[in-house]
């Protein structure tokens, strides 16, 4: 792409970037009209058949035929709508897997090393909770099971090797042996294999019909003593309520818990997790370094030049 063209669409980008947006206000400057033909949204933002339906009437100046999103999860999109109306999804699936993977790794060590919780004791002076617990589990002396075999989980699995950490994957039914043998990690049999196996079990499959409470009350009991989870995926497949009471319940193995997703986010953010002492929360940031948002940017404003490139008279 020239450099004119880029900057143009970065432009254009500019004027039309939802980011941050509710549906609501999309749909509100949709019909006050602009000339908007496409949408640049955030994964969070939910955009239902009813939106799709009203951004796509013939009472706008440009219906919408586009929604772009440097990211990897559409599972707020209604696709089917989107197919069924002929507006064209693009996303940057992988451009943000290191980051990812990075803060899940993060997240492992956080877990295990308790850093979060004894730099908020020695904060408050306590030095004798600040110490409480040691010695602990090392990463290089865990069995980490990774649910799911995209992009992120193999990029965790290939950040824990130098670790010395023992891999596990449990993916989908078309994830093959033959496939897991190019994998720095051994294929578990199935779910509860994994879970009864790994002391560290870290959740990378995306939000869907066939994942929704995939890890609920009765996996969570599944898991060892003292194990610990990490969740950089989405809040419906471990639901945050189910994790709130595991982590309560003396009598469920599971330790600690990660968490980066959650039902409700951004300023409505509310979560059980949020008072319970055996987690440790963050604010959906797995994708967020520079060099990932730059990757995906970059992949996006590429694929949105090509959409216009193919499909319209008034390419940018
Ligand atoms: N916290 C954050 O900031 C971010 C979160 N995500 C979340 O992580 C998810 C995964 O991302 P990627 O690895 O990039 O996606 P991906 O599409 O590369 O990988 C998902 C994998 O899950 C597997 N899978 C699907 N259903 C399964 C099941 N029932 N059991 C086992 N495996 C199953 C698929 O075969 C696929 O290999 C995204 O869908 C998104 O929800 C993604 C990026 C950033
Ligand atoms: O890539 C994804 O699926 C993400 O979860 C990133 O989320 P965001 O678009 O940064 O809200």
């Amino acid at each position: 792409m020239d450099r004119t063209a880029r900057s143009e669409i970065e432009h254009r980008w500019d004027c039309t970037d939802f980011e941050g947006r509710r549906a609501d206000e999309i749909l509100a400057a949709f019909d006050r009209g602009g000339g908007y033909d496409a949408l640049k949204c955030r994964a969070s933002i939910p955009l239902s058949r009813n939106v799709f339906e009203q951004a796509t009437n013939d009472r706008h100046e440009q219906p919408l035929r586009l929604v772009a999103k440097a990211a990897s999860g559409l599972d707020s999109f209604d696709l089917d709508a989107a197919d069924d109306l002929g507006v064209t999804v693009l996303s940057t699936p992988g451009a943000n897997a290191g980051a990812v993977a990075e803060l899940t790794i993060g997240l492992m060590l956080d877990a295990l090393r308790g850093i979060s919780k004894r730099d908020r004791a020695l904060r408050s002076g306590d030095w004798g909770t600040a110490v409480d617990g040691m010695p602990v589990r090392s990463l290089s002396d865990s069995r980490v099971g990774l649910v799911g075999n995209g992009a992120i989980a193999r990029a965790v699995a290939e950040r824990l090797t130098p670790f010395g950490a023992e891999v596990w994957v449990h993916g989908s039914p078309r994830f093959t042996a033959e496939e897991a043998a190019r994998w720095p990690a051994y294929r578990a049999e199935n779910l509860r294999a994994l879970l009864t196996g790994c002391d560290i079990i870290s959740v990378h499959v995306p939000a869907a019909p066939a994942t929704t409470g995939l890890i609920g009350a009765r996996e969570l009991r599944w898991m060892k003593p003292g194990s610990v989870l990490v969740n950089t995926s989405r809040e419906q497949v471990v639901p945050e309520d189910a994790l709130d009471a595991a982590l309560r319940d003396p009598s469920c193995g599971l330790g600690h818990a990660a968490v980066d997703v959650f039902a409700t986010e951004g300023e409505s953010f509310s979560s059980r997790l949020a008072s319970n002492p055996h987690a440790t929360l963050s604010p959906h940031v797995g994708g967020m370094t520079l060099s990932a948002m730059k990757a995906s940017s970059e992949r996006l404003l590429d694929e949105i030049a090509r959409f216009y490139a193919n499909t319209s008279e008034d390419t940018p």
